[in-house]
């Protein structure tokens, strides 16, 4: 569902869009959210929202509420950078962003794994990082239960899903998000600066 646009031309040498991906229940909207708060006050860092056609008020992620009829003609008309579906749900990337990263800025977003290709042919693999969070396969079941925001059958969906792709290609750092949230956070913007941050990767059914 991507428009697909060159920006290759005139792109700051420093722009670059991070697309945190990972299944449902890993933690990316948790570790996007404190990331921003603590990230603030540097302007050269955007957490923009997403546009989802998901009710506004729903818990978790706040985001920019579009409704089912409206996606398909906001997509045609280019007002996405990156979109897709999934879960029942359209999700799109302002297409702000293009700019953003053209005129220099770190620009994170919380997209599907679907997508990477798309954003490195959109804007040229040297200005794209995925940050591939991962847990254990047992971990996305509870937090999915507890974070109480969809049915139990919404929930089997999205854990079917979870292995549904691999993160690979350049420039793809795995950040664990296993432990204690103070760790993940820390690891996330680690990941974010690009700074090597010790990583206790142990085997198990860890999730891409
Ligand atoms: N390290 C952690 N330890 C314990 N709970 C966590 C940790 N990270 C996130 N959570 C909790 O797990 C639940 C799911 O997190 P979150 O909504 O951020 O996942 P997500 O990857 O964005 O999922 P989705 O793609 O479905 O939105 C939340 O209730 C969150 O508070
Ligand atoms: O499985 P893949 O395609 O990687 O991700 C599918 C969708 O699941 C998550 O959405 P949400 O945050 O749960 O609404 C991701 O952000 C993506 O939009």
């Amino acid at each position: 569902m991507t428009a697909r646009h060159d920006i290759h031309h005139g792109a700051s040498e420093n722009g670059l869009l991070i697309l945190v991906v990972g299944p449902s229940g890993v933690g990316k909207d948790t570790l996007l959210d404190a990331a921003r708060a603590r990230l603030r006050d540097d302007e050269t860092i955007l957490f923009p929202r997403r546009c989802i056609t998901r009710p506004a008020g729903s818990v978790g992620e706040i985001h920019i509420p579009v409704r089912a009829e409206d996606f398909a003609s906001m997509a045609k008309q280019g007002a996405f950078l990156l979109s897709w579906r999934a879960h029942n749900l359209c999700y799109g990337i302002p297409n702000h962003v293009r700019n953003d990263v053209a005129n220099g800025k770190i620009v994170v977003v919380n997209t599907s794994r679907s997508v990477i290709d798309d954003a490195r042919d959109l804007l040229g693999s040297d200005h794209v990082r995925v940050i591939s969070i991962r847990a254990h396969e047992d971990a996305l079941r509870q937090r999915l239960v507890a974070r109480g925001r969809e049915s139990s059958d919404d929930i089997e969906q999205r854990l079917r899903r979870a292995s549904a792709y691999q993160v690979d290609g350049p420039n793809v750092i795995a950040v664990e998000n296993d432990n204690d949230l103070e760790t993940g956070i820390g690891r996330f913007i680690d990941a974010i600066f690009h700074r090597p941050a010790h990583t206790d990767q142990a085997p198990g059914n860890r999730v891409v």
